[in-house]
């Protein structure tokens, strides 16, 4: 019989056996006896077997529609698609993750692998706009079943929060026993035809939002602003968002890759290159990436376009803003703080940006939350500095970015790691935003920085059949 990809696995390790063990681990769990004898404070209890080789994507697309997640760390390493929620640590409108800090009790007090993953808006005191609603000013979530991938060893687990879980027993089970797990390659993905595109702002708008950013620079306003494009789809049918995530990661190696869907029919995906930061326990590492120019056609071409990029003053002084405001924000929260390197170019398959990375030891007692509040929006989605770019972005960006340049990752108790939501994308139904932004510094041209966002946005553009439909007009 000829192997399929996906299907031959080992005896013990068979999806159908992993769910049987599974379920074993949670009944006893949530046997009174168990409960009781964990006592009153809560805690979670995250549970795990082995499973054999599933493709965590193609995992995820099989699992009932609505709070589904995907998240896979630049470079592998580790990988987890998850379906349905234990716990969600929800913001309300207008509130940033700095909130966090009261709710992580739960957090911190469960064991080495428990994970909350999410992300948050770019701007929580910008009101959403309804496209953004269901996925609130932040939102983290303890998935109730992952499938992760970490070093190789692959796992189901089902995460549980006692005492409360113990009250719905039954359910939990059911909803093990009644969870799908495909052993095999599904075909290809077909999306439906692009019917429709509309770009917020159109080029007159973009040309006139550069102007005005030049004239702030000249007055000694402002240094740097990352001006955003939303450019809008139609389809002639519900776009698969699961495929569709599939279908990026394969075109863009070297990224993270995250997939958000708090509610069905609404789905946040990209593949960002782009670190806001990773910790360990207080170590801590943090990255400026900025400065664009496409790869080459031939290997004589990509070499001019390197040297382009890391010979350009103007993606120096773009890149330069980025890593002096990461210094300056990240030193106070260190013991110490030093660069990790030059600055050198980052090559991914269709472009290539400067990057520089930092490396530092927290003071006792920095939590994520500080993190997430001290270093985002860096000048790589917002501008230099912060308070007038962001004032600027408030007053004239034409549409809400929601999670777009937001942070988006995962919290544990002994780590975290968030990339920054950029070359990312929207699904709702038929309909996908495509959302990217360009650093506007002295010496922008709006034309060149069109252009560089219509090459942002071609891995998905390439993917969806959406190349040629550029709306410049
Ligand atoms: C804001 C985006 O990219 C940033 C990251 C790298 C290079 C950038 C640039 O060259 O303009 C941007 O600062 C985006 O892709 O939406
Ligand atoms: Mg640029």
């Amino acid at each position: 019989m000829a192997a399929r990809r996906c299907g031959v696995l080992r005896r013990e390790a068979r999806p159908g056996r992993a769910r049987w063990r599974l379920a074993g681990l949670v009944s006893r769990a949530l046997s009174g006896g168990a409960v009781e004898e964990a006592g009153l404070e809560e805690r979670v209890v995250r549970l795990s077997v082995p499973v054999g080789e599933v493709d965590p994507l193609l995992w995820l697309a099989a699992q009932r529609p609505g709070s589904r997640l995907y998240w896979s760390a630049r470079g592998g390493g580790f990988e987890v698609a998850a379906a349905g929620e234990a716990d969600a640590l929800v913001g309300w409108p207008g509130e940033c993750p700095a909130a966090l800090r009261k709710r992580q009790g739960l957090l911190l007090a469960g064991d080495g692998g428990t994970r909350y993953y999410g992300g948050a808006r770019f701007d929580p005191a910008r009101r959403p706009g309804a496209e953004w609603e269901p996925f609130g000013a932040y939102r983290f979530v303890l998935p109730r079943f992952e499938l992760r991938v970490r070093e190789g060893m692959r796992e189901l687990a089902c995460n549980l929060v006692l005492p409360r879980d113990a009250d719905r027993r039954e359910e939990i089970l059911e909803e093990l026993e009644a969870l799908p797990l495909p052993e095999e390659e599904l075909p290809a993905p077909r999306f439906p035809a692009p019917l429709r595109r509309s770009d917020a702002p159109g080029f007159a708008g973009w040309r006139a939002g550069v102007g005005r950013a030049l004239a702030a620079f000249e007055e000694g306003r402002m240094d740097k602003v990352v001006l955003a494009r939303r450019a809008a789809f139609s389809f002639g049918g519900p776009l698969d968002a699961p495929a569709l995530a599939r279908a990026l990661r394969a075109v863009t190696p070297g990224c993270f890759h995250f997939y958000f869907e708090p509610q069905e029919g609404a789905a946040f995906l990209g593949a960002s290159p782009e670190r806001l930061y990773r910790r360990e326990g207080r170590s801590v590492t943090s990255e400026a990436v900025a400065g664009t120019r496409p790869r080459g056609s031939s290997e004589a071409d990509d070499r001019a376009l390197g040297g382009e990029l890391l010979g350009s003053e103007k993606d120096r002084e773009e890149h330069a803003y980025v890593l002096r405001s990461i210094r300056e924000e990240l030193a106070p929260l260190c013991e110490s703080l030093r660069a990790d390197g030059d600055v050198s170019e980052m090559r991914l398959a269709s472009r290539r940006h400067l990057v520089a990375r930092l490396r530092g030891v927290l003071r006792p007692g920095v939590t994520d939350a500080d993190l997430l509040e001290t270093l985002h929006p860096t000048p790589a989605v917002g501008g230099y500095p912060r308070r007038a770019a962001l004032a600027e972005l408030r007053s004239s960006e034409p549409f809400d970015r929601g999670w777009y340049a937001g942070p988006v990752g995962w919290i544990g108790a002994g780590g975290a790691e968030f990339a920054v939501g950029i070359r990312s994308g929207l699904v709702r139904g038929s309909e996908l935003a495509l959302f990217s932004g360009a650093g506007i510094v002295r010496g922008s041209a709006a034309a060149e920085e069109w252009a560089e966002i219509e090459q942002k946005i071609s891995d998905f553009a390439g993917i969806l059949g959406l190349e040629g439909r550029d709306a410049s007009g």
